[in-house]
């Protein structure tokens, strides 16, 4: 087996629905993202002869989404009512939707999903919201 590890990160507010506690509350973090790739084989000809994927092709992958996520408010889908979200438009802020719940282990699949979707052999990845807390999504 051989691997790749590549990371990235994101500043973004969220707040989490349903929650009791201080983080219902509007919040960020700066979120760390760490990604890994995983194959049986190497790539056999061409200019990735060798490679499990370019280093530059995995890390611009990954910095293209938390690059979409940066600087934005995360917000799920379906919690904020159309008054605030008008309001918030009405500022001028940045809002991202998700159709889940701002949580790191949520985030961390998301990665997965869209690395996936790129065709990159992604194996797990990982989210940090704090340097000591770190949510894992593998397959
Ligand atoms: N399993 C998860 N638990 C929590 C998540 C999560 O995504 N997955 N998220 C949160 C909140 O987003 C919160 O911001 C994190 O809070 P907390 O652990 O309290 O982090 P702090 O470092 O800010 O806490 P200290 O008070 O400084 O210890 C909550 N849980
Ligand atoms: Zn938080």
């Amino acid at each position: 087996m051989y691997g790749l590890r590549t990371e990235s990160e994101f500043d973004a507010a969220h707040f989490l629905t349903d929650y009791h506690g201080k983080c219902e509350n509007l919040h960020g973090h700066r979120w760390r993202v760490v990604a890994y790739l995983e194959v049986d084989e190497l790539q056999r000809e061409g200019t990735c002869k060798d490679m499990v994927v370019d280093f530059g092709e995995f890390k611009g992958a990954l910095r293209a989404l938390t690059e979409r996520l940066d600087h934005h408010f995360l917000v799920e889908e379906g919690s904020l009512s159309p008054d605030t979200l008008a309001c918030l438009d009405r500022e001028g802020f940045t809002l991202f939707t998700v159709p889940f719940r701002v949580t790191a282990e949520n985030l961390a699949r998301w990665f997965f999903d869209c690395l996936a979707e790129l065709g990159l052999p992604v194996s797990q990845v990982d989210v940090y919201e704090t340097p000591a807390n770190c949510a894992i999504y593998r397959r």
